[in-house]
């Protein structure tokens, strides 16, 4: 095959970010790269899993990758920092008891994570770290509610102690990729603090310049 056809391949790797300032700053990170598709989820894991389902019944992707900002939990994750899923966690998927959260692997329903490429989240975090970001592989959270109260926050720390970040569609579009026995991985930089709500204090600007880095990282790993 001529180089050319090389060249002009359609993209291999789906990367679903939720709005469209994430889809941009990632974009700007990937300098024109045309191995990289991105798209929009929309807000919430329900959308993020049905669009990243459609993306993947109609286009032929090998690698899917949730992008967005993120909220960090205190001690784990700075705002500004970066966060590599090592694992995506459904952290709202079971039953409220007067005992405390059952997740839905405790009521035999089936697991609440998918497990991300871990190599590649490797790769990826080496890369940032050499692009100078500040980044942890560490579990990320998916909820349908923003956590806003020291309640919740509490809880959750409990619950996932090894938690860095929470986020809204990353357990979505694993689980669509996962249907799709297609490899996924998550990244979300810091735009504010898990706590409670302030939205004043969300850095989103500085999140967004992350991001862009994370797109740059993104070409080197797959480059
Ligand atoms: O201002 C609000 O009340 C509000 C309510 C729901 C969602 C938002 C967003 O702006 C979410 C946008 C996007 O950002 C991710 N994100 C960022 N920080 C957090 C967080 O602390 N907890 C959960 N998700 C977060 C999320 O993935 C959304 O897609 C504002």
């Amino acid at each position: 095959m001529k180089q050319e056809q090389f060249a002009s391949a359609s993209p291999s790797i789906l990367i679903m970010t939720s709005v469209a300032a994430e889809k941009e700053a990632i974009e700007r990170g990937l300098n024109g790269s045309k191995q990289f598709q991105v798209a929009l989820t929309g807000v919430g894991p329900t959308k993020a899993a049905a669009r990243t389902a459609t993306e993947l019944a109609t286009h032929s992707y090998t690698f899917v990758i949730n992008a967005g900002v993120a909220g960090g939990f205190k001690g784990k994750a700075d705002i500004a920092s970066t966060v590599v899923a090592s694992s995506i966690v459904a952290a709202d998927l079971g039953s409220e008891s007067e005992e405390g959260f059952l997740p839905v692997d405790q009521l035999g329903l089936g697991s609440p994570e998918v497990l991300p490429d871990l190599n590649k989240a490797q790769k990826l975090t080496k890369k940032l770290e050499g692009l100078g970001a500040s980044v942890t592989l560490a579990p990320i959270l998916t909820l349908a509610t923003v956590t806003g109260t020291n309640e919740t926050t509490t809880q959750l720390m409990n619950r996932f102690p090894t938690a860095a970040a929470e986020a809204m569609e990353g357990h979505g579009v694993a689980v669509a990729a996962e249907l799709a026995n297609v490899p996924v991985l998550e990244v979300r930089t810091i735009s504010n603090q898990v706590g409670p709500r302030d939205r004043d204090a969300w850095r989103i600007k500085d999140a967004l310049q992350e991001l862009e880095r994370v797109g740059s990282a993104l070409t080197e790993v797959w480059s």
